[in-house]
């Protein structure tokens, strides 16, 4: 379209002409001028508001300001209920209540460095009551699960939003967090970022604005949490957590550093053709010398990247969760990590199956599936064939870091013992983690152990005395 100038009687002309019908008039005036009708009527509307009363002039000023204000009043509902210090939360069909946390009361989250200084008090809530996330359509998947428990949360008066987290599962990479996560993700007081966010190690850059936006939406009575197991790792990013927020719960799941080393380079190998043997990588030139930079291995020195923490956080905000025993015993693991939240002990045994196939406890269902399933292909993959001799050098080199990485936690996560190979039985469960070898693999499973007997008997790495 032409631009032309519009001309206040000429439009008026043209209204009047389309008003009365009078098409000689309408086609003179308004077509060859190439008046959009729409515009033409907007444009005057603009005009008679321009020549019109007082109030009328004023009327569209308003009218956006209560728009601007009610978007900002949804998203910031909980930042003003905690600033009147009243937490309002109207009582819903389903609830789940679980006990005062006391964490919550001395939460404080500081955006301060990449952008304005903000204080974020919680509100002190004494019995705090959640939404049950078992409600809803159960044919619904993935984000769908997540609109629809949005969407039911709004129906009942609850007005969830986006929120930095306050707990983190910070690593370490192939221990185990993506499990941990999906347990977690039970609690109706618990919501997480599905994928891992990296923002303090990638996206630190993009501000806390940015971050908070990657965070489901929460009740000011859940938790928002993530998981970015390279957080661990990275010199950076206990400071950059620091800075946002001093009272961060900081949760680390870790496991034998070498099964742990197989397990990354399983990954690799999974999605990279012609890649070199481990032993190959993990020695320097076909020696006995262990390859200290060869990133796999490096991640396994947990006590020096733990004590790159603690310059930043005491360790009563750190909660170690062992690997094996997630597999193993995942309602003793994750019971731990409820307390430690400061939740009531929602997850239980009721949540999980043990999926004899694979291998690894399974969920029964979870927020995203109503059936019973596994964590993804991805997960629990058999490993390749490793050396023992090598696996044996590499037990010999972590047994130092592994020492002083109990002492630094004051735990003993089973790793130094040699004749059982990273062995961990839960009496409770009946399940026995082990690694293993057969037939030239290298296994890591988990068995029952019932059959324990028979199966060391088969693989011939069975001590009975011990068990
Ligand atoms: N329930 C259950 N199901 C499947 N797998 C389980 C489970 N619990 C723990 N694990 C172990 O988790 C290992 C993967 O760890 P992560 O999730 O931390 O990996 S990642 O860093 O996110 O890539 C994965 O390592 P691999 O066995 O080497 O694949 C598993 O041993």
């Amino acid at each position: 379209m032409r631009a032309f100038p519009l001309k206040r009687n000429h439009i008026s002309s043209c209204l009047l002409a389309q008003k009365e019908s009078d098409t000689t008039v309408r086609s003179e005036l308004c077509t060859p001028c190439k008046i959009n009708l729409a515009f033409g009527y907007s444009a005057a509307w603009r005009m008679e508001l321009r020549k019109g009363p007082w109030s009328k002039k004023i009327l569209v000023p308003v009218c956006f300001l209560i728009i601007l204000i009610w978007i900002f009043l949804i998203d910031n509902s909980l930042l003003l209920n905690n600033l009147s210090g009243k937490a309002t939360l109207q009582k819903p069909r389903n609830l789940v209540s679980f006990a005062r946390n006391p964490n919550l009361d001395r939460l404080t989250i500081k955006e301060s460095s990449l952008t304005n200084d903000v204080e974020l008090k919680r509100a002190k809530v004494s019995r705090l009551q959640v939404v049950s996330l078992w409600t809803g359509n159960n044919s619904v998947k993935g984000n769908a699960g997540s609109l629809r428990k949005y969407q039911i949360l709004r129906q009942q008066g609850l007005m969830p939003s986006k929120q930095l987290p306050t707990a983190l599962i910070i690593g370490v990479k192939k221990g185990g967090t993506r499990a941990l996560l999906e347990f977690l993700r039970l609690h109706p007081a618990i919501r997480a970022a599905g994928s891992e966010v990296h923002f303090f190690d990638h996206h630190y850059i993009k501000g806390f604005h940015w971050y908070r936006h990657r965070m489901p939406p929460t009740l000011s009575t859940q938790i928002t949490m993530e998981k970015t197991p390279s957080y661990f790792v990275t010199s950076e990013v206990p400071r950059r957590v620091q800075r946002m927020n001093p009272a961060m719960r900081l949760i680390l799941v870790v496991r034998d550093p070498v099964t742990r080393a197989i397990s990354d380079y399983t990954q690799v190998r999974s999605k990279r053709a012609n890649m070199p043997k481990f032993e190959d990588l993990a020695f320097l030139n076909g020696s006995k010398i262990v390859d200290t930079t060869w990133v796999p291995l490096k991640i396994g020195v947990y006590a020096r990247h733990l004590e790159r923490w603690l310059q930043y956080f005491p360790l009563s905000q750190f909660l170690f969760v062992s690997g094996e025993r997630l597999i193993v015993d995942p309602v003793a693991e994750i019971t731990r990590v409820q307390d430690f939240l400061g939740l009531k002990r929602v997850i239980c045994e009721k949540h999980f199956y043990f999926n004899a196939t694979k291998g690894f406890p399974c969920l029964l269902k979870s927020e995203e599936r109503p059936t019973p399933h596994c964590l993804g292909k991805n997960k629990g993959r058999s490993h390749p064939y490793i050396d023992p001799v090598a696996i044996q050098r590499l037990r010999d080199f972590y047994r130092p870091f592994n020492q002083r990485f109990y002492q630094l936690t004051g735990m003993d996560f089973g790793w130094l013992t040699t004749h059982t190979n990273g062995i961990y039985i839960s009496p409770r469960t009946q399940l026995l983690s082990i690694i293993y070898i057969q037939d030239k693999q290298i296994h890591d499973r988990t068995v029952r152990y019932g059959n324990v007997r028979s199966f060391y008997h088969k693989t011939g790495t069975y001590n009975s005395d011990k068990t």
